[in-house]
């Protein structure tokens, strides 16, 4: 699939519904432009999932949709789901798409970076003495086990009816994403806690074992754990104690979209679902949006960073994430913002739109 002389990277996008055809729009021109300014080229191949599929297909994943990812360098997805689909039943949501592109990719990994930029101080609701230098924490949330992908349906219990989840995790499972906890500390400051509910839940119990186990093959990293509830607490609390965290597939979703506002909005944090190859797919940590769906509010820069961590961790072009990165914090620094993350000082002319702001990060690349 390369071509001789320029490399050409083959990207299946997944543009959903909601705000995510104008966040994905965006982070396209970025991958575009980034493609230009370091040599390579970006062709992109737009596949359904989601609300949309359904609409087009009747279903959430369409078969060829999965293929042209596997088939892909990588996958760039906006968000899936909204209210037109809230009466479907579950196993036929959009958001079920995303589970099955998780799992049909083999994509066990998901980093959720949560960083404060310097720019956006104003915008983190904690006292600055609590931020203190500042907020960068991993969040490493297991993708492809637990309570979302257990047994799970309807029943009745003392004759009434009655619906129920499994969280079931295998000890592979567990290790491999403790594995990767471990590796990603060795890169930043030395230091994972494993989050999980060890006091009541079974599998967290074992969570926890195996955890300490891997933990014995780093022992240049400190590695503690923390109750799910105390660390929902902890991170506002007092954010700075964290370095890596490592939990479970629900803890995960849950505590990325609580550190999501330490960042200042959620339209700030970007992820990575990884797998034992190359191939990975980036998207923002938050929704479909459909309050401000097609307003042009949409605050496109987590999925630029995701594109940035796409650049990274797929396509081997550091020099280009890098350099996404810093046009980014050149944009904030600069004073350019969306709503979500203007305050009561932002001067009318510096408060953009989705396009505006897919703009402004594109002058500074
Ligand atoms: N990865 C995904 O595809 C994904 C993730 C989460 C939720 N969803 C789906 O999205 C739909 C809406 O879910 P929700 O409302 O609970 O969560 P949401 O993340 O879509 O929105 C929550 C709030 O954050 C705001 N917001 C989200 N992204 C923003 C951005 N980029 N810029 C500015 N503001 C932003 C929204 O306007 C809303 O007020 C549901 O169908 C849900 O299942 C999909
Ligand atoms: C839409 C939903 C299935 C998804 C999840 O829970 O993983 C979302 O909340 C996320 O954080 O990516
Ligand atoms: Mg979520």
């Amino acid at each position: 699939m390369r071509k001789i002389g320029r490399t050409t990277y083959h990207i299946a996008v997944i543009k959903g519904d909601g705000i995510g055809p104008e966040i994905v729009t965006e982070a396209m021109k970025i991958l575009h432009l980034a493609g230009e300014k370091f040599g390579f080229l970006c062709q992109f191949h737009e596949v359904l999932a989601g609300g949309c599929a359904i609409e087009a297909t009747g279903q959430a994943l369409p078969e060829e949709t999965l293929e042209a990812c596997l088939a892909s360098d990588s996958v760039l997805l906006g968000a899936v789901g909204g209210p037109q689909w809230d009466t479907l039943p579950g196993e036929k949501r959009p958001e079920r798409a995303l589970l099955g592109l998780r799992s049909g990719l083999d994509l066990f990994t998901n980093l959720r970076p949560a960083y404060l930029q310097p720019a956006l101080a104003h915008a983190c609701p904690l006292k600055p003495e609590i931020v203190g230098e500042g907020m960068d924490i991993l969040i490493v949330r297991e993708l492809t086990g637990g309570i979302y992908f257990g047994k799970r349906g309807r029943t009745k219990v003392n004759g009434a009816p009655a619906a129920f989840d499994t969280e079931c995790y295998s000890v592979p499972e567990i290790q491999r994403i403790c594995r990767v906890a471990f590796e990603s500390a060795r890169k930043r400051r030395g230091h994972v806690t494993s989050v999980d509910k060890a006091n009541v839940l079974e599998s967290s119990r074992l969570w926890r074992t195996v955890f300490h186990e891997i933990a014995r093959e780093y022992p240049d990293v400190t590695a503690d754990d923390m109750f799910i509830d105390n660390a929902a607490m902890q991170l506002v609390h007092n954010p700075a104690q964290f370095d890596v965290i490592v939990t479970t597939n629900m803890f995960g979703d849950i505590l990325s979209d609580e550190a999501s506002m330490l960042t200042g909005s959620i339209g700030m944090l970007p992820s990575a679902s990884l797998g034992a190859t190359r191939l990975g797919m980036y998207e923002p940590v938050h929704g479909s949006a459909p309050d401000i769906a097609g307003k042009g509010l949409a605050n496109p820069l987590a999925t630029i960073a995701s594109a940035a961590m796409m650049l990274r961790y797929s396509l081997d072009q550091p020099a280009a994430a890098d350099a996404v990165d810093r046009a980014i914090a050149a944009a904030l620094a600069d004073g350019w913002r969306t709503a979500d993350i203007a305050d009561a000082s932002t001067p009318e002319e510096k408060i953009l739109s989705t396009v505006q702001m897919g703009e402004a990060v594109a002058s500074l690349l």
